[in-house]
């Protein structure tokens, strides 16, 4: 049977729960860290192996009695080839942290680098074709366009990026997600879970070299939602790809290595090789009431 991410789909199902991930020397089990020191100094002094770095990052919405700090001075690093989870109450900032990593918001004050490319200096043109070439995008709600059929989803983004379709490849893409038979059925033929692996596999299909994902379970039964969750880890595992989620459930962060901590805009903590239940324990603590949200 050829080594497909779909192989590892079996593996973790059978072990949902808990998902023992990474083995690196940097993993602590179930330990809670404190932040990981990283200042504006970092930039321009480059340390091997992060690809997505965030420093001093402030971005603020609205004005006058409407204005939110979004985030508060964010430095945060991500390391290549590794799978971190975000999370934080509701209003913490998680999605706009995913998005300025992105380049899809623009930031306040601080520093954004993709692969030492800096996000915050970058015209909208060359954003957007970074992001063509380099990122993909895995949203709650699929985002697949109607009227085209899986295998064209797919396509898309090599179309809109003015590159060659390679069939074979895009037939490899969607075999790895479980859908060689499917890529004639348009999305409304398709379930959820189905929907969002033809987004995973157009997510792949530039060979980025991080991968977003906002809820990307959010919208999925807690089945599905593993099987997605282990497609990922198995791009982590097997393609060496960098996978960086926004989620709220404690059991889809344990799919990560690291899962990384907000609260009011700010990163107040991290855990390595999460467990639904380590990460659950960290969220009680920042609900309202819980420890660190009410230290006194
Ligand atoms: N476009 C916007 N205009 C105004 N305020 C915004 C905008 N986007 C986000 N905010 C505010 O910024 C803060 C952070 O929002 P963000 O969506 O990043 O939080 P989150 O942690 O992802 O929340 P949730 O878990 O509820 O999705 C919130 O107070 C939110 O209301």
């Amino acid at each position: 049977m050829p080594r497909t991410a779909l192989a590892s789909v079996r593996r973790v199902t059978d072990a949902p729960d808990r998902c023992p991930y990474g083995k690196g020397e940097r993993v602590f089990r179930n330990k809670v860290l404190p932040a990981r020191a990283s200042s504006p100094a970092f930039v321009g002094a480059e340390r091997v192996g992060d690809i997505v770095r965030l420093a001093a990052v402030h971005k603020t919405y609205g004005r006058g009695d409407n204005r939110v700090q979004a985030l508060d001075g964010v430095d945060v690093d991500f390391e290549a080839g590794t799978f971190t989870a975000i999370m934080g109450p509701s209003g913490s900032g998680k999605s706009t942290l995913l998005q300025c990593a992105a380049g899809l918001d623009r930031v306040d004050a601080g520093q954004v680098l993709l692969d030492g490319a800096p996000l915050h200096d970058l015209s909208e043109r060359a954003l957007t074709e970074l992001r063509r070439e380099h990122m993909g995008f895995i949203f709650q709600s699929f985002n697949l366009i109607p009227a085209l059929t899986a295998r064209q989803n797919v396509e898309l983004p090599l179309r809109l990026a003015g590159r060659e379709i390679d069939s074979e490849a895009i037939d490899r893409g969607l075999a790895e997600v479980g859908l060689a038979e499917r890529g004639g059925h348009r999305p409304a033929e398709l379930s959820g879970g189905q929907q969002q692996r033809v987004a995973i596999a157009r997510a792949l299909v530039t060979r980025p070299k991080v991968i977003f994902g906002d809820e990307p379970t959010g919208a999925l039964d807690s089945r599905t939602a593993r099987e997605v969750l282990a497609l990922l880890r198995g791009v982590v595992e097997e393609h060496g790809q960098t996978v960086i989620m926004v989620t709220h459930d404690p059991v889809a962060a344990s799919y990560s290595q690291r899962v990384v901590f907000l609260a009011d805009g700010r990163v107040i903590g991290e855990l390595f090789e999460p467990t639904a239940e380590t990460v659950a324990l960290r969220m009680a603590s920042l609900e309202p009431g819980g420890s660190e949200a009410n230290p006194c």
